[in-house]
């Protein structure tokens, strides 16, 4: 396994509506993208751009949503996990398993439409851990 580009810090935040003003305003972001549903992962995510890497806000959709139960205990949101890429998902997921450590759920199409997966932040030194296939290949 070669760690790979930062791909984006997942933030959760109860209002994606709410919290752009923030990003827009005191952060001083200007890529700022429109908010968009992913109901198969449960949230709506809206990609705010930097200059090396993106914030990935994301807002549960609905009380099953896997961000729901981070937010009770965060109720004005906070930071979520951080997504790593990689070239090849199927790599990946075979080294995170030779290690032992708990991949959450089968590989899945994530917000940027390719496969991620997630490792259980107890298994990551307590940082959930998101690995993408890098839409780059890897580069
Ligand atoms: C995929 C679309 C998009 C993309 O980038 O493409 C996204 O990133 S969507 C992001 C939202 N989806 C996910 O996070 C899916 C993976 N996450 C999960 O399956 C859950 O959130 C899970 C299992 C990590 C935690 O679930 P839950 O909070 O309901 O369980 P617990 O409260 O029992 O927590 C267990 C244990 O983990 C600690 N925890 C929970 N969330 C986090 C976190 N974000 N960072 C670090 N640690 C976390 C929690 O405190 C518990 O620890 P313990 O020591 O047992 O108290
Ligand atoms: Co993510």
């Amino acid at each position: 396994m070669h760690l790979g580009r930062l791909n984006h810090v997942g933030v959760a935040t109860p209002s994606i509506t709410d919290a752009i003003p923030y990003w827009r305003d005191v952060m001083g972001a200007t890529g700022i993208g429109e908010p968009f549903d992913l109901p198969a992962q449960g949230v709506k995510v809206c990609f705010v751009d930097t200059p090396n890497t993106q914030i990935e806000l994301i807002e549960p959709l609905g009380p099953e949503s896997p961000i729901a139960a981070f937010l009770q205990k965060n109720p004005a949101g906070g930071q979520h996990h951080l997504c790593y890429e990689v070239p090849d998902i199927a790599e990946a997921k075979a080294w995170f398993e030779e290690q032992g450590a708990r991949l959450l759920g089968e590989p899945r199409i994530g917000a940027h439409g390719t496969p991620i997966f997630f490792v259980h932040p107890r298994d990551m030194g307590g940082v959930l851990t998101e690995i993408m296939e890098s839409p780059r290949g890897g580069h």
